[in-house]
């Protein structure tokens, strides 16, 4: 049996004040670096002998992965990075707080912006959240927004090509990233159907433990947290 565990990052500082994020590589609050902290031990208290650490190439997601190895008594462990795993790129609303939005334009069209699957809010036109030009992103078609759908679109490449063969090799993975890029890895996992994958929520800095069986089809799942656990997708059949 393989297992793999997601971690969002802990809080990070737009988090705490309700702003839309995205690419912007904003880091941890205080309390953002406790969780994180927290997931390692609960991750070494759940006796999984961890392999590998995946992250995106976001500061909140790298500081949080190495935050959690620290804690594990796992800082040994082989890491790598991917823009692939970065958070889903929020366009024109990155910055903005959210419930302002809300009060703007109604609930329904955040929701709709948030949580749908493939309605994409509306592009970053330039200026201070444009990050075309940042050198992590050399030889990157930096998006201007994205879509959970557009975002599994990115994230299913690095999937295949580096993290299932891994899995299928037997070993044991963390995958400390973002509550978008880790729904869509959730959506692919479990099977979850479009218009199902807006009821989907993950907790910051509260690792989701999935046993995955020689096909890589989750056996079972749960949130090493149960205090501040979201509700799972049902195990595909
Ligand atoms: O702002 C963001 O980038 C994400 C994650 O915090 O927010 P949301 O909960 O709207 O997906």
């Amino acid at each position: 049996m393989t297992f793999i565990a997601l971690l969002r990052h802990g809080q990070s500082q737009w988090n705490l004040e309700n702003r839309f994020t995205g690419w912007v590589d904003v880091d941890l609050t205080p309390e953002g670096e406790a969780q994180a902290r927290r997931s390692g031990v609960l991750l070494a208290d759940s006796g999984v002998p961890f392999d590998k650490l995946y992250t995106s190439v976001q500061t909140r997601a790298i500081r949080t992965g190495n935050l959690a190895l620290d804690a594990a008594k796992l800082a040994w462990l082989p890491v790598e990075r991917s823009w692939r795993l970065n958070e889903r790129h929020y366009g024109a609303l990155t910055g903005l707080n959210k419930a302002e939005t809300a009060a703007k334009h109604g609930d329904a069209q955040v929701t709709v912006w948030r949580r749908s699957y493939d309605v994409p809010p509306p592009p970053l036109d330039g200026g201070e959240f444009d990050l075309s030009n940042d050198r992590r992103y050399a030889g990157v078609d930096v998006p201007k927004t994205e879509s959970l759908k557009l975002t599994l679109e990115r994230v299913l490449p690095y999937w295949d090509e580096r993290i299932a063969p891994d899995l299928s090799a037997g070993k044991n993975l963390i995958i400390a990233a973002h509550g978008n890029s880790l729904r869509a890895i959730m959506k692919h996992l479990f099977g979850v159907a479009d218009d199902q994958i807006v009821h989907v929520e993950m907790p910051t800095g509260n690792p989701l433990l999935i046993e995955l069986d020689a096909s890589l089809k989750p056996k079972s799942a749960r949130y090493l947290d149960a205090s501040r656990a979201e509700t799972l997708p049902a195990s595909p059949a």
